[in-house]
């Protein structure tokens, strides 16, 4: 697998992204529609254009692009973005199928061809499916196509889904292993406040959570677009945090981010690529209960990244089977995500005893309640 032979070491500065042998492009709503709310095309061919060239150099990219349910809206005749999820699925039906054929005639121009990928949140939270839409992916770019990534919108519900484009291109970017994630947007880059409020001001370079203390963020800066910023620093931190930097800038610019010039903001990688199963556990299990912790297990469990026993834990909630995905949660919050081993039935009897009182109680070979191979450690989450 490319995970055994690319141990390559994460981009160090925007440069990087020109050479880097694989990227994740994602392109929002707000960068694809025109002021009277129908697809963009010169933007749209624009876009096309400059990957096209860097696919004829040699880059292998995928194409991360929202935009199915602002195409539909005009073929519909809908007043706007739809609000109830029926309207809004059939609505991504239409468009969809528009946006992927602005697409392949656009890269056809140039030569080349495209592949639509609609991937549902299941596909990144069961793992069968995880390897599956990897080596959907791998396949086509050793084919030299384009893959066009979408949420599946027309058939996720209120219940399962990315919701946003940003995080779904943060876990395609680790899917497949991307050396750099670009994240295209209406504005050229993150500010210190929202861009319409006069006197802010461009942050060029984010190394450390740091960088980002004062800086303040809303959701969505047009009728179209999603999650604003918002959710462009959780994709930032999803990334980074797994060893893949980011540059996030205007669709504009996408020319000078793609060559690598210093435009935008560039999110410096700040940690190591996790195993595709941690990130999974981290960002996209379905969780199905929680388990509270008491300081010293939340200490131990994120400090000491140690085994959960059932001895530091005080409570549990949901309704869950050993081998489910489950929140471990400290004193101050949600402090890590974890696998496991006892179901929400045995559970109650267990707490707070140690190993030796549950073998007294008959369990003759107490394992952790949660073992560490099995952690993954959660960063406070922005809210919306
Ligand atoms: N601190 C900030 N820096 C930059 N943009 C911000 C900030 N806070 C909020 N925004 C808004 O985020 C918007 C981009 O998000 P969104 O509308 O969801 O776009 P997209 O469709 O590209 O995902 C910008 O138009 C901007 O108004
Ligand atoms: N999947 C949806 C877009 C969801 C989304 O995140 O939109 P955006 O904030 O414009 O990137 C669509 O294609 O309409």
């Amino acid at each position: 697998m490319r995970e055994d032979v690319r141990v390559n070491l994460p981009l160090a500065n925007r440069a990087g992204v020109a050479r880097a042998p694989r990227i994740v492009v994602k392109v929002g709503s707000s960068s694809l529609t025109a002021a009277d709310g129908s697809l963009d095309l010169p933007s749209l061919r624009h876009l096309v254009a400059v990957i096209a060239a860097r696919r004829a150099a040699g880059q292998q990219v995928v194409l991360v692009s929202s935009g199915a349910i602002a195409a539909g809206i005009s073929p519909l005749g809908l007043p706007g973005k739809p609000k109830d999820l029926a309207t809004a699925q059939a609505t991504a039906s239409v468009g969809q199928g528009l946006l992927v054929a602005r697409y392949t005639e656009a890269f056809g121009r140039h030569g080349q061809t495209v592949g639509q990928v609609l991937l549902t949140a299941e596909d990144l939270i069961r793992r069968q499916n995880y390897a599956n839409a990897q080596r959907a992916l791998e396949r086509l770019l050793a084919l030299g196509v384009v893959p066009v990534v979408n949420e599946n919108d027309t058939v996720a519900t209120d219940e399962i889904r990315f919701g946003d484009n940003d995080r779904l291109a943060a876990l395609v970017s680790h899917l497949v292993r991307a050396d750099a994630l670009v994240l295209l947007t209406d504005v050229d880059g993150l500010y210190d406040g929202p861009p319409t409020r006069p006197g802010t001001r461009l942050i060029r370079t984010v190394t450390t959570g740091a960088d980002l203390a004062g800086v303040e963020v809303t959701g969505r800066g047009s009728d179209i677009g999603t999650g604003g910023m918002v959710t462009k620093l959780d994709a930032a931190s999803i990334a980074t945090g797994s060893g893949i930097p980011v540059v996030l800038t205007s669709a504009a610019n996408v020319e000078p981010a793609l060559a690598g010039e210093e435009v935008g903001t560039w999110f410096a990688a700040t940690g190591r690529r996790k195993s595709a199963r941690r990130l999974w556990l981290a960002h996209a299990a379905q969780v199905r209960g929680r388990l509270h912790l008491d300081a010293g297990a939340a200490r131990a469990v994120t400090d000491g990244k140690r085994s959960l026993l059932a001895a530091g834990i005080t409570g549990v909630d949901g309704d869950f089977e050993p081998g489910d995905a489950v929140e471990l949660v400290g004193p101050d919050g949600v402090v890590a995500r974890g696998l496991v081993a006892y179901g929400s039935q045995e559970l109650p009897a267990m707490l707070g005893k140690s190993s030796a009182q549950l073998r007294e109680n008959g369990d003759t070979l107490p394992r952790a309640v949660v073992h560490r191979d099995d952690l993954a450690q959660v960063r406070p989450r922005r809210r919306r």
